[in-house]
């Protein structure tokens, strides 16, 4: 396969030659593939290709860089015909191919030589050598005679960065060399202060995989210990055999060095300009895929951890497969123009997600998701919220992990080609692809990741070369990392313990990851900001929690993460969550309680509800969604309205801003006063067409997504065959639950118009309103949640995935309470619902532990996929000393936890700072607030949601 030259930029859309490429498409524009053989034998590594019919001198290019072969060839007709021949099927024109060259490859001893037809190439096997891109001098022996050096023709290997150095010493004449990026042999020789030794078998031959494990697992292995993680693919194990718990306080921590600081002052000098134009800048010329775009830096000179979305900081991407739409209203809001061979492409020849689910829609998906009741689908873009293992790249490296998808593949083989199986093969196969195409992006940037990491940094970029690949494939809604810090501190502990780092050097290596976490950057469209407000990514980091053995999962590297909210200052992403149990050491406890006051960017998820269903290697997808890392995935899919139901309930299925018929005809009610058993009823038979319609598009994105805008490389870092979930979620929940309590415990009258609509209700006397820890209400809520989720159960979802349920808003619930009308409760036409899980603003009046004990009645097994709290308490309210707060809420959490209760964000806050914040954000460029299950730089907003923040309950007591 020739994908190494497809990747280094002679054509203007790299991405839509892989795409024509693809197996999907199906046909392959740029030459024919040269079949080649390589073994290794006398310590040399040796690649044959078959091409025969050539002039070497003329026709043959060979070059290596980035430890890639690559080599191409033109075949002319030999013969000129007066007339075309009848037959000819002698092949001709161009050829190529790049074989990815062993780790222990010295590209400084690579020899050519063509006899016969064939072209051989030898490559000696040591480590002193760099990883420069040279073009190699190709020797033509004529079939009697001695080799002669001949010349070769341009070289290409491309360098993406300001040139390194230039290397000439000890080349054979005739060698060009050219510029390259860093030498990865000689970082990892400065950064872990040792070589790589190989043992190239002497005379014997054996297969170039066996080759690499050989020459590079014992040393990247160096120390580990434990045995079932080094037969298959299981992280777990790993972490299981190596981590070190670490059960002190946060007093070893260092602080930034001037390196962390300039380059986040570089990146940070960026953002005014960023929300001052909605954007920093955007390609809008290439579909974004992994190798689309040219190596880019913040600052070359001074970055640990290399690599971005784009050749750019904050330059965002395109990424038309999964829906044209949102890519040009995202251009054009910000005065870009779509290139116009990419529309041309994406309208003309290529379909996408967005496309072929609005070919499958029904009218009555259509208009449910028009007037807002099924509301936030996944349908114009990426669906997101899956998480790749991306330390599975660091652990096994590339190659092992393409061998254990291809023992997948072969695990189908003697299957019937049913359509379920023909899919999943072709899926293995996109994925084994994507895994070749993370390898060349990562050599672009002069590290080959074929073989496992060495050292903490290799570890680390490894880590984020996997992430980073996923990041430029997918625009998904939630591009969640996982739960990698104590993975890392494996490495770091080992190289601390070897002397190879010191604490800062080890923070140093954080902080510079997570400045590349908080630059990730989607283009989307205003439609969606005013849905999901703040650009939210989602990088959500899972940490600490407890391991199935008792031991606490928190480490050094667990402190080291969230000190970056010190090092580097607050800030929205990486969404930090801390997995917590009553039973993680105090220290730890403190010190996330501590920063919380200080900076309102942790949330907090039950390690106790999560640890038993998906065991002690999950992580939380998005806000709130946990699974097991790489062996469970998600089908996104947003949410229905609650609220709004309700009055469809009421309103015989027509919608009360529109008056128009969405929802099945059934007989309005028509009492001047609701009665609760006649509005229960009604409720629960609206609640059943709209379980129905919900799960029926859901149905469509995902299958629709699958199949134009798969998430490849995420897949490839999954085991087969993978559990599915079908995320299905609920938002007004607090609205109707306290519109039934109304109904339930106070008179309701209702206010129709002239065409017998109810458009108004006036509530007499009081009713118990939901988050007051009164089970008069709460059970309300509660039942609505059971009895939805059963009413999802009831539909067969696509791929047998199991269905689940959020209460989850993230800061839609703006939006939803826009397009909703009055409702039972009292709440205006208009008014923002309470986020996620919230009791509705205002209504809380017994305190913080009372609104959370409310929340935490809602039983987590009929909404796995989250249940969100974010809760708000002034700093008084909270302890009149420091050391009073830390102390509560530590207490709060262990409290929440053991009541049952999921999730919670918590904001330490007091409402003046965001009222002076709104009129004068220039003085609070990094003032973070926890939303609905999200962190936000306040100041990026829209005012409404500036509103909805300050208009929410602030508890000035527990
Ligand atoms: C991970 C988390 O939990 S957080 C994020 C979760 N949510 C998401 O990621 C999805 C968020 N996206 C959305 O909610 C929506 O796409 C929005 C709000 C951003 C935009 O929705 P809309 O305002 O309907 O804009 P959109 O461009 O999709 O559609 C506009 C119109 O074109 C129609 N349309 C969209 N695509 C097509 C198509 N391919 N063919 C024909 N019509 C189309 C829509 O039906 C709509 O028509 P309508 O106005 O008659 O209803």
């Amino acid at each position: 396969m020739n994908l190494v030259e497809r990747s280094q930029g002679r054509f203007l859309f790299p991405e839509l030659l892989e795409l024509l490429e693809s197996p999907v498409f199906g046909f392959r524009p740029f030459g024919q593939v040269i079949r080649v053989e390589d073994f290794v034998a006398d310590g040399r590594y040796v690649l044959r290709a078959e091409l025969p019919g050539i002039d070497p001198d003329k026709d043959l290019e060979v070059t290596v860089g980035h430890g890639v072969l690559h080599i191409r060839a033109e075949k002319a007709r030999e013969v000129k015909y007066a007339k075309e021949p009848r037959r000819s099927e002698i092949a001709y024109g161009a050829f190529s191919r790049s074989v990815t060259l062993p780790p222990a490859a010295e590209t400084e001893d690579v020899t050519a030589a063509y006899r016969d037809g064939v072209l051989e190439i030898t490559v000696g096997l040591k480590e002193e050598h760099t990883a420069e891109g040279r073009r190699v001098l190709v020797q033509h022996c004529p079939r009697d005679g001695p080799p002669q050096a001949t010349g070769v023709r341009t070289g290409r290997a491309r360098a993406g960065r300001a040139p390194a150095r230039l290397r000439a010493a000890g080349h054979a004449s005739g060698m060009t060399l050219v510029p390259v990026m860093g030498d990865l042999r000689s970082q990892r020789r400065a950064v872990a202060g040792t070589t790589v030794e190989t043992e190239p078998t002497k005379g014997t031959a054996m297969t170039v995989t066996q080759a690499r494990e050989q020459a590079t697992a014992h040393v990247a292995w160096r120390g580990f210990r434990g045995a079932a993680w080094r037969g298959q693919v299981d992280v777990r194990d790993f972490i299981q055999a190596n981590y070190t718990p670490y059960e002190g306080d946060g007093s070893f921590l260092a602080g930034p060095t001037e390196r962390t600081r300039a380059v986040w002052a570089e990146v940070s000098d960026l953002f005014g300009e960023e929300r001052r134009r909605g954007v920093y800048d955007v390609d809008a010329a290439t579909p974004s895929s992994i190798t689309s775009h040219r190596p880019g830096y913040i600052d070359s000179d001074k970055e640990l951890i290399v690599g971005l979305q784009t050749d750019a900081p904050l330059k965002r991407a395109i990424m038309p497969n999964g829906g044209l739409r949102t890519v040009e209203t995202g251009l054009a809001a910000y005065g870009y123009r779509l290139d116009p061979a990419v529309r041309e492409i994406f309208t003309r020849y290529r379909k996408t997600h967005n496309d072929g689910v609005f070919d499958a829609y029904t009218p009555q998906i259509r208009a449910a998701r028009r007037a807002g009741i099924i509301t936030g689908l996944p349908d114009a873009y990426g669906r997101g919220r899956i998480i790749g293992d991306y330390r599975r790249v660091a652990l096994y490296g590339v190659d092992r992990l393409i061998e254990a998808k291809r023992a997948e593949q072969r695990s189908l083989d003697d299957r019937f080609s049913s359509p379920d199986v023909i899919r999943d093969r072709e899926e293995l196969a996109e994925q084994i692809y994507a895994l070749h195409e993370l390898k060349r992006m990562a050599a672009s940037y002069g590290h080959d990741i074929s073989a496992p990491a060495g050292t903490a940094r290799e570890a680390v970029q490894w880590l984020y070369f996997g992430y980073l690949a996923a990041v430029k494939e997918q625009n998904g809604a939630a591009m969640s990392l996982g739960r990698t810090s104590t993975f890392l501190d494996v490495y770091l502990e080992r190289d601390l313990a070897e002397g190879l780092l010191t604490e800062q050097q080890a923070q140093e290596l954080v902080d510079d990851f997570v400045i590349k976490l908080r630059i990730v950057r989607f283009l989307r469209t205003p439609e969606y900001d005013q849905l999901f407000s703040g650009d939210p990514t989602w990088v959500t980091e899972s940490i600490g929690g407890i391991g199935a053995d008792g031991r606490p999962l928190v480490t050094r590297t667990s402190y080291r993460y969230l000190n970056t909210l010190r090092t580097l200052g607050p800030a929205p992403e990486p969404n930090l969550t801390v997995l917590w149990s009553p039973r993680l050491p105090e220290p730890f406890k403190r010190f996330c309680a501590a920063l919380s006051i200080e900076t309102s960017s942790i949330q907090y998820e039950s390690d106790e509800l999560i640890r038993p269903r998906y065991g002690d290697d999950a992580a939380i997808a998005c806000c709130v969604s946990a699974a097991p890392v790489g062996t469970q995935m998600q089908f996104f899919g947003a949410r229905v309205n609650l609220a709004k139901a309700l009055l469809y309930a009421i309103n015989g299925g027509r919608d009360e801003m529109t008056g128009r018929q969405i929802g099945p005809a059934y007989p309005a009610l028509t009492g001047d006063v609701l009665d609760y058993d006649q509005v229960v009823a009604a409720y629960d038979r609206m609640l059943d067409w709209l379980a129905a319609t919900y799960v029926n598009a859901l149905n469509v994105i995902h299958y629709m997504h699958d199949k134009y805008a798969y998430e490849r490389l995420q897949m490839a870092l999954h085991d087969y065959p993978v559990r599915r979930t079908l995320a299905c979620g609920i938002a007004g929940l607090s609205v109707a639950a306290d519109s039934l309590s109304a109904v339930k415990h106070a008179t309701v009258r209702v206010v129709r118009d002239q065409t017998g609509l109810a458009v108004d209700y006036e509530v007499e006397g009081d009713y118990p309103a939901y988050g007051n820890n009164d089970d008069r209400a709460d059970a309300i809520a509660v039942d609505l949640v059971r009895s939805f989720m059963d009413k999802i159960r009831r539909h067969p979802s696509y791929r047998g995935a199991e269905h689940t349920q959020s209460v989850l808003t993230i800061t839609s619930n703006v939006v939803y309470g826009k397009h909703t009308g009055n409702t039972p409760d009292g709440r205006r036409a208009g008014t923002p619902f309470a986020p996620g899980a919230n009791p509705m603003n205002g209504r809380d009046r017994h305190g913080l532990v009372a609104s959370a004990l409310s929340v935490a009645k809602l039983p987590y097994d009929q909404a796995q996929d989250g249940i969100s709290l974010t809760s708000t308490v002034t700093p008084e309210g909270l302890g009149r000393t420091g050391e009073d707060r830390v102390a509560d809420l530590v207490g709060l959490l262990d409290g929440y936890v053991d009541a049952g209760g999921f999730h919670m964000n918590v904001n330490v806050l007091d409402r003046a700072t965001l009222v002076d914040a709104m009129e004068h954000p220039e003085k609070y460029p990094q003032l973070t607030i926890r939303v609905s299950g999200y962190a936000v730089n306040f100041v990026r907003l829209t005012r409404e949601q500036q509103q909805d923040v300050i208009d929410r309950t602030f508890h000035g007591a527990l």
